[in-house]
């Protein structure tokens, strides 16, 4: 857009604001470029972009500041050189780096007006959330996942923080699930790949990270079958080499265990039981399948395709192991699934299928076999860009000082509304990450010790009970502690260290709220009488932790825990269908040919060919 209609669609106050800001892009993948070009033809002041990869093929189709003659280069320079041209004005800064480097701290954080994360990684996100919390510099958060994206606004003391909410656990299926009962075809993917591979080609494990291995009522039973059947199993593995090797697997896990599982009966009160599979039959069936029926990806193949490929990969992954013995005798050699790794695809598509029709569920093709075992969710090029361009919206109130109106937004496919809003929470009153006072302390890293430290939060800050000192790593000191003669220093402590002191006190003694320790090395020459460890400032009122948490306010949709990109959450209130009550947020469609209206307020046009000009009055 020409930068006279920006002004005349937000106004002579908000374009200016955004000349004057100082923004910091975090990342330089799908969103970041997206975001990257929408910050600097809106006439961002000057745009800071890191991001510590380079260009990589697979970036290509949606990273569309890089080409192929950028493969290998780092994506934040040529992001920014690129980008570049759309400006040339524009003021633009790139770092190759990570961002959790100790160069970029607090201070640098806190000379941005904005920061915006554009992350693929959930530890990234936390410590750029932290930085900004710390520095008092607002942070428009943003994630997708296919479909899906989302996008927040953390202000410190003002919403919520990214940590705010718990985050969910990557998904982990229950033993029995994947072992005798699947009720899914991921479950049966998840079996062959997590579990006959490795009992057949690689080493056994005891605890792959995919099953849920704790031994309650339920798993139980299903750990000592295991047991029993990787016993059994690794007599077959023995076989391997001799023409009968893919015929004893078959029926060990085709023909044995389903007909094991058949007999118990409660099993099979609601649902069909598994059928056996017959080795002979298929083989006969399969006798007219191609050779070439596995590069067919894209088509479900049939129960006697799914056999030949099952029997053909075993035997090619079985040659593969005795060469692997042959050229490095000693060493017992193994092979792991990779999704890229024809072999071990070809025997997990065929064998989860295999499985998937004995228990009457639908098998899948190749190519989603991929997906699912890969944990693959393709990235889209669509999803970036209209997170990207929410990302600026929400820029736009924070630029204004109009937080009221900022909104957790959601894309997602699965509702009656592509886009639904939110208004933010306040922040829990009970997060460690974002209720916490500050101080800044400075140390002389030759001679302060945690001694020093602890002293001064006694006397000067008037920690009497029992606290504990943490960095984003490990606990640095707690009343167990003995080595207080120790320097700061050989504690891993560091200029521009953040520390975290924890009251630990019991509830009834009133404890404070966590309390962040930023420590720089001192820049004056240490004097005889200078302390080694200084308090900068005045002394901070830390206030205490709410006893309970206070309720929201009434019209604020709660957001909690669920799922969702950038932090994985889902929305309290919505129900099975995606379906959520709306509150504040909407979008509507202004008629085509009204002209657009500019108050540098609340409304903003765009113009879109096909519906007329969109009002996202938010
Ligand atoms: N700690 C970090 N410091 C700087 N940049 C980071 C950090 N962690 C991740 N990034 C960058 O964030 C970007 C995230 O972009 P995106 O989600 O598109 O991932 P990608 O790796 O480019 O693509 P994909 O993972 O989908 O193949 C990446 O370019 C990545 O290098
Ligand atoms: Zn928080």
């Amino acid at each position: 857009m020409h930068q006279s209609s920006i002004k005349r669609s937000l106004g002579v106050e908000l374009t200016k604001s955004i000349k004057q800001s100082r923004v910091l892009l975090v990342g330089a993948g799908g969103i970041g470029c997206e975001l990257l070009k929408n910050l600097v033809l809106t006439g961002f002041g000057e745009i800071h972009i890191i991001d510590l990869d380079t260009i990589d093929l697979s970036n290509l189709n949606r990273q569309f500041l890089f080409r192929h003659e950028h493969i290998k280069k780092p994506k934040a320079l040529v992001a920014k050189e690129v980008a570049h041209r759309f400006q040339p004005g524009a003021k633009l800064e790139a770092y190759h780096a990570n961002i959790t480097d100790s160069q970029f701290n607090v201070d640098w954080f806190g000379s941005f007006n904005i920061v915006f994360n554009a992350l693929d990684n959930l530890a990234a996100r936390r410590h750029v959330n932290a930085q900004c919390l710390a520095a008092g510099v607002p942070l428009v958060e943003s994630g997708t996942t296919g479909f899906n994206g989302q996008v927040q606004v953390v202000e410190k003391g003002k919403t919520e923080c990214y940590d705010c909410n718990e985050k969910e656990a990557p998904k982990s299926f229950a033993i029995c699930t994947i072992r005798s009962n699947p009720t899914e075809p991921i479950h049966c993917i998840v079996w062959a790949k997590s579990y006959l591979i490795p009992e057949l080609f690689g080493q056994s494990e005891d605890n792959p990270a995919e099953l849920d291995t704790t031994e309650d009522a339920d798993n139980a039973n299903e750990i000592e079958e295991l047991r029993k059947e990787a016993k059994a199993l690794s007599e077959i593995r023995s076989s391997m080499g001799s023409s009968d090797f893919a015929r004893k697997v078959f029926e060990n896990v085709f023909r044995d265990d389903i007909e094991r599982l058949r007999e118990v009966e409660d099993m099979w009160k609601v649902r069909a039981k598994p059928d056996v599979l017959d080795f002979d039959n298929l083989q006969e069936e399969s006798a007219s399948v191609k050779s070439t029926v596995s590069i067919d990806d894209q088509r479900v193949w049939t129960l006697a395709e799914a056999f030949y490929v099952f029997k053909d990969s075993a035997d090619r992954l079985a040659r593969r192991l005795m060469e692997m013995s042959k050229t490095s005798p000693g060493d017992a050699p193994i092979i792991t699934f990779d999704k890229d790794d024809v072999d071990t695809l070809d025997f997990v598509t065929a064998t989860a299928n295999l499985r998937a029709i004995s228990f009457h569920l639908e098998p899948k093709s190749k190519f989603d076999t991929k997906q699912m075992a890969g944990n693959i969710i393709p990235a889209i090029a669509t999803t970036n860009a209209m997170t990207a361009s929410l990302c600026v919206l929400q820029a736009f109130k924070v630029l204004q000082g109009n937080l009221a109106n900022a909104k957790m937004v959601f894309l997602e496919r699965s509702g009656a509304r592509a886009i639904n809003s939110y208004s933010l929470n306040p922040p829990k009153p009970d997060c460690a990450v974002c209720s916490f006072a500050q101080v800044r302390v400075s140390f002389d890293p030759e001679h302060a010790t945690l001694g020093d430290l602890v002293g001064l939060l006694r006397e000067e800050l008037g920690y009497s009970g029992e606290f504990s000192i943490r960095n984003d790593y490990r606990l640095i000191y707690d009343v167990e502690e003995s080595q207080l003669s120790s320097k700061l220093s050989d504690k891993g402590i560091t200029n521009w260290a953040s520390l975290t002191v924890v009251d630990d006190d019991d509830v009834d003694k009133d404890p404070r709220v966590n309390l962040q320790l930023i420590i720089s090395a001192r820049t004056e020459p240490s004097s005889e009488e200078s302390k080694p460890v200084v308090l900068q400032g005045s002394i901070p009122d830390i206030p205490r932790k709410p006893k309970t948490a206070p309720v929201p306010p009434a019209e604020d949709v709660p957001i909690t825990n669920g799922t969702s990109v950038t932090g994985k959450r889902k929305r309290e209130g919505q129900d099975e269908d995606g379906d959520e009550p709306m509150t504040n947020g909407h979008v509507t469609k202004k008629a085509a040919g009204e002209s657009s209206k500019s108050n540098g307020g609340e409304l903003i046009i765009l113009d879109d060919d096909d519906e007329g000009p969109i009002l996202l009055d938010d």
